[in-house]
């Protein structure tokens, strides 16, 4: 696949194969996320791996972080949960919370950039993933239970696996429409 071809035919994939993907695998396509472009050489990203019987520890940390009324588990959380156990890696992105805006800002950019190499990396060996940002990374309890430190911002969980079922594209605009050109210099 041209490098057009596996920025096209990515898609968020939340079906995956039982299969387990070999952590190499993982630090390999981090080796290569990391050449993401970052202002001041910042290499502003940490990450969190749950894999085989860790993900019941990121898969805990998100039951305890959910409303339980009564001190149940509601079914609605069982179901995620569940869900969340067929995936066969889960992915924590975290980078520090500069309280400078301009670096803070930057580096929100340049783990941003290197989460969409790792995305595309992965696309190009079979290997999908979803980029979720749900309320719970906000939440002190996620937060505590998983490591995150005061100071550090989750960026992402990103839940990934062998890919089973590729959902159809997503429209997209014509970029024309979000285009302007300015060709000519006027006073
Ligand atoms: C910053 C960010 C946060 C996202 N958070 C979620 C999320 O919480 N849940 C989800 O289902 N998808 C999430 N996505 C995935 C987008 O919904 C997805 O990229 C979009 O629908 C386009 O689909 P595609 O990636 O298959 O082209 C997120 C994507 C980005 C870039």
């Amino acid at each position: 696949m041209s490098i057009d071809e596996i920025i096209q035919s990515r898609r968020s994939i939340t079906s995956f194969k039982p299969d387990a993907v070999p952590t190499e695998e993982i630090i390999d396509l981090l080796e290569v996320a990391k050449w993401a472009p970052n202002h001041k050489m910042t290499e502003p990203w940490r990450f969190l791996l749950y894999t085989g019987e860790g993900t019941e520890t990121f898969i805990q940390a998100f039951i305890n972080s959910q409303p339980a009324p009564g001190g149940e588990v509601s079914d609605g959380v069982k179901r995620k949960a569940d869900h969340f156990r067929s995936i066969p890696v889960h992915l924590v992105v975290v980078m520090p919370e500069d309280p400078r805006q301009k670096t803070w800002d930057e580096d929100h950019a340049a783990v941003s950039a290197m989460i969409q190499n790792f995305q595309l990396a992965a696309w190009a060996r079979d290997i999908g993933m979803i980029w979720r940002s749900n309320d719970w990374i906000y939440n002190p309890t996620f937060r505590e239970s998983i490591g995150v430190e005061p100071g550090e911002k989750i960026v992402a969980t990103l839940m990934l696996g062998y890919i089973k079922d590729v959902p159809k594209p997503k429209k997209r605009t014509d970029i024309k429409e979000k285009l302007t050109i300015i060709d000519k210099y006027s006073e």
